[in-house]
């Protein structure tokens, strides 16, 4: 019997669009065949239907979006400094809005360097670690304010939201993942030197939960130390758990290191279900390179392939994988259109079953 999938496919603006059509064909391809099938809804949002329409997330779309199995995001946002985006705040209004109201709790974030691929680091040894990072606090969830504004006496705030409901299921989400890898390591990542309420916060439920994982071995790191070692020595981590802003800055970091933004994955994880988990690649949508055929799609094909884990279809994930693997260990130093990154990762899928 035929398992329908409905997914929300929000390709966003730039080189999103340019990556979620070569998510989605690698999706068709490698479900071909297979006893599922996707009923896909397109929402067009972003900057460029702000620019339309006026519009960032009405109520009524984020409503259908809520109503379906999975969201596959590509990425937003315009030209940075663009006046007529001044006011639009789509990253906070849409991204965002949707990570929070969707409780996208768990910001997972892979990094793995692919044989084949060359990393920004010289000499990188083994790469493979995973960036579980909270998504829903932090000084992305605090207001602040500025007072004066404009004014030789302006002052601003900005307030960052550490509750202990939301760190723990963040850290318990963590101590499983690490539970799930080979090596039982997990590392918490803060800055517990100078942020010193949340870091106690912090600092007490990563020990309370430790507790109920004696196998798996803790470590904490100063979020500067964490960037030195991240440089120094890759293999250090397995599993990495942290607040909303430092997991933004030490992804992106990963990224450059396993290979370049345009590799990096992400899964914004409901794990309750109570919301469509979101997937996307973490780069944005590079107004640099848009509508050149420029973008790289691995990151979006990567994220779909996630999606399908976390769907149950592990297999299917594992096969999108492979061929990724295998695009990547003969590509070389050329780049290639989007598209053609396309084609070559469904020509090396392997045969399901
Ligand atoms: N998830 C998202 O939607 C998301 C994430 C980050 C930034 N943004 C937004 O995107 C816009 C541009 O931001 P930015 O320039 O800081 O970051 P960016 O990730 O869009 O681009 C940074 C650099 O990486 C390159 N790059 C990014 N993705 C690539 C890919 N797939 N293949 C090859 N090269 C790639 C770009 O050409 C650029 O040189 C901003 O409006 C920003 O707010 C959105
Ligand atoms: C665009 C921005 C809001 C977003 C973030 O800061 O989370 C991005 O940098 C990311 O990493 O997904």
């Amino acid at each position: 019997m035929t398992r329908t999938i409905k997914l929300a496919v929000i390709p966003g603006d730039g080189i999103g669009p340019e990556v979620i059509e070569q998510a989605n064909r690698v999706l068709d391809a490698a479900l071909a065949g297979g006893e599922v099938a996707l009923d896909r809804t397109e929402f067009k949002l972003g900057a460029d239907r702000f620019l339309e329409t006026g519009d960032t997330l009405p109520e009524a779309e984020q409503a259908a979006i809520a109503e379906h199995d999975a969201i596959l995001f590509g990425a937003v946002g315009g030209v940075p400094g663009d006046p007529r985006l001044k006011n639009a705040n789509i990253e906070r209004g849409l991204l965002l809005k949707l990570r929070f109201d969707f409780e996208h709790y768990a910001n997972v974030r892979p990094c793995t360097l692919f044989p084949g691929v060359e990393s920004t680091l010289k000499q990188p040894g083994d790469v493979d670690f995973v960036v579980v990072r909270e998504g829903t606090e932090g000084p992305y969830a605090g207001n602040g304010g500025r007072l004066r504004p404009g004014t030789p006496a302006e002052v601003a705030t900005e307030v960052s939201v550490n509750t202990a409901f939301g760190i723990e299921r963040v850290v318990r989400y963590a101590f499983e993942t690490a539970q799930s890898r080979p090596r039982k390591k997990l590392t918490w990542v803060h800055k517990t030197n100078v942020l010193v309420h949340a870091g106690a916060t912090w600092q007490r439920i990563v020990q309370t939960v430790a507790a109920e994982y004696p196998e798996i071995a803790v470590d904490y790191m100063h979020v500067d130390a964490a960037t030195i070692f991240m440089v120094q020595d890759p293999s250090r981590f397995d599993v990495i758990v942290t607040d909303n802003l430092f997991g933004d800055i030490l992804t992106d970091l990963a990224g450059a290191i396993g290979g370049g933004i345009g590799l990096a994955a992400s899964g914004n994880i409901n794990p309750d279900g109570t919301f469509p988990s979101m997937f996307e690649p973490v780069h944005g949508s590079a107004p640099d390179i848009a509508g050149q055929q420029k973008a790289d799609p691995t990151a979006a094909i990567l994220s779909a392939a996630l999606m399908l884990d976390h769907l149950g279809l592990t297999a299917d994930g594992d096969r999108v994988r492979a061929a990724v693997r295998a695009d990547l260990a003969t590509r070389g130093a050329a780049t290639r259109p989007t598209a053609e990154i396309g084609d070559a990762v469904i020509a090396q899928l392997p045969q399901r079953g």
